[in-house]
């Protein structure tokens, strides 16, 4: 057994916390998102199975989720290795490869991708949102969803012996469903045995966050070593991101270059601009949460790949970063938000 306590866990094995240096806190490499197919508008109903051209970038922009082409980004693997030798060109480290059950994780391929590019690739373990659960992981008590994910941790992933050094993205709906919460109380049990760093998904509403932590607190999970993400389009009101701040998590923003008009999971939701993302890390920072910031760009469909006109792995890097420092975020800040942050949570305890 491997002694993971003070170290990262790679998919090519442990390494010191200060090798990873810049880290987007959650992307995806290889996966699949039929799951959240979205059907277009009658009226666009062809583009659902039209190709993916120059023509349709802004539609796709617009829509991502209504082409089946777009959600497939295990088709990329070239593309996707490109690019993070240019994300490690422009300074980047790390990646943590959220991938979890039920969106065709892969980490075979983000093993080849880490030793083909340098770029240190942390992989996830557990069960993504209940409509990808399968009837044997609805059938499974807490013991044994959390005997799996520690296995993945301790063992290996998908058949192989390439192991897992976070549990998530853990998938939750809203509301919370019965099988979800179980897989979140297994999260938190292995959590508890492990030390290790923990990430949510939680579920499109802004109740969402909070009703996750609690049960991760009342199964004995560690609030301060577990990731919030998506925050850019599940709490959206100043005063009640704040209170949220409060319970103690990484607070995440992972969407950046993810800017649409009509977000379709959600429509009461006004997507931000990444101007705003960037408004509401300066306000985080001057209320004191520079420790707990994490960023990325969630990349999940064939779009936001430079190869098909998207902004690619190293936007954040590229183009926020300096964003950041023009609205007042030091540089010592930024380092924090970037490598010293993301180091304190995947180190296991
Ligand atoms: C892969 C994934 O879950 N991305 C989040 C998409 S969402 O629209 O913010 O839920």
């Amino acid at each position: 057994m491997p002694q993971l306590s003070g170290s990262v866990q790679t998919v090519l094995g442990l390494i010191e916390p200060q090798q990873l240096g810049r880290t987007m806190t959650h992307e995806h490499l290889t996966m699949t998102f039929e799951c959240c197919y979205f059907p277009p508008a009658p009226h666009e109903e062809s583009m659902a199975e039209a190709p993916i051209e120059m023509k349709n970038l802004f539609w796709l922009k617009q829509n991502p989720y209504s082409s089946h082409e777009n959600l497939l980004l295990n088709q990329e693997i070239d593309a996707v290795k490109e690019e993070l030798l240019v994300y490690k060109q422009a300074g980047g480290g790390a990646i943590v490869e959220n991938t979890t059950m039920g969106i065709s994780r892969n980490v075979a391929t983000l093993k080849r991708l880490a030793q083909e590019t340098g770029v240190h690739i942390i992989a996830g373990a557990g069960f993504y949102v209940d409509i990808t659960h399968s009837e044997e992981t609805r059938k499974m008590t807490v013991e044994k969803l959390s005997d799996v994910i520690i296995s993945e941790v301790l063992h290996g992933a998908d058949g192989t012996d390439i192991r897992c050094g976070v549990i998530g993205e853990i998938g939750t709906s809203w509301p919370i469903t019965d099988s979800e919460k179980r897989v979140l109380q297994a999260t938190a049990h292995a959590q508890a045995q492990l030390g290790c760093p923990v990430i949510i998904h939680p579920g499109r509403n802004s109740a969402a966050p909070g009703a996750v932590v609690r049960i991760l607190q009342e199964a004995g999970g560690d609030i301060g070593k577990t990731v919030m993400s998506h925050l850019d389009r599940t709490i959206l009101d100043h005063g009640e991101l704040l209170e949220f701040a409060k319970m103690g998590s990484y607070l995440e923003y992972d969407l950046f270059g993810t800017e649409m008009l009509n977000y379709p999971f959600n429509l009461k939701v006004d997507m931000p601009s990444d101007n705003q993302r960037v408004k509401t890390l300066t306000c985080l920072v001057a209320e004191g949460y520079e420790d707990k910031i994490v960023i990325a760009h969630d990349i999940h469909t064939k779009n936001r790949l430079t190869k098909y006109g998207g902004h690619g792995y190293s936007y954040i890097l590229n183009s926020i970063v300096p964003k950041m420092l023009l609205r007042g975020i030091t540089q010592s800040q930024v380092n924090k938000i970037l490598i010293d942050n993301p180091r304190e949570w995947l180190t296991f305890k």
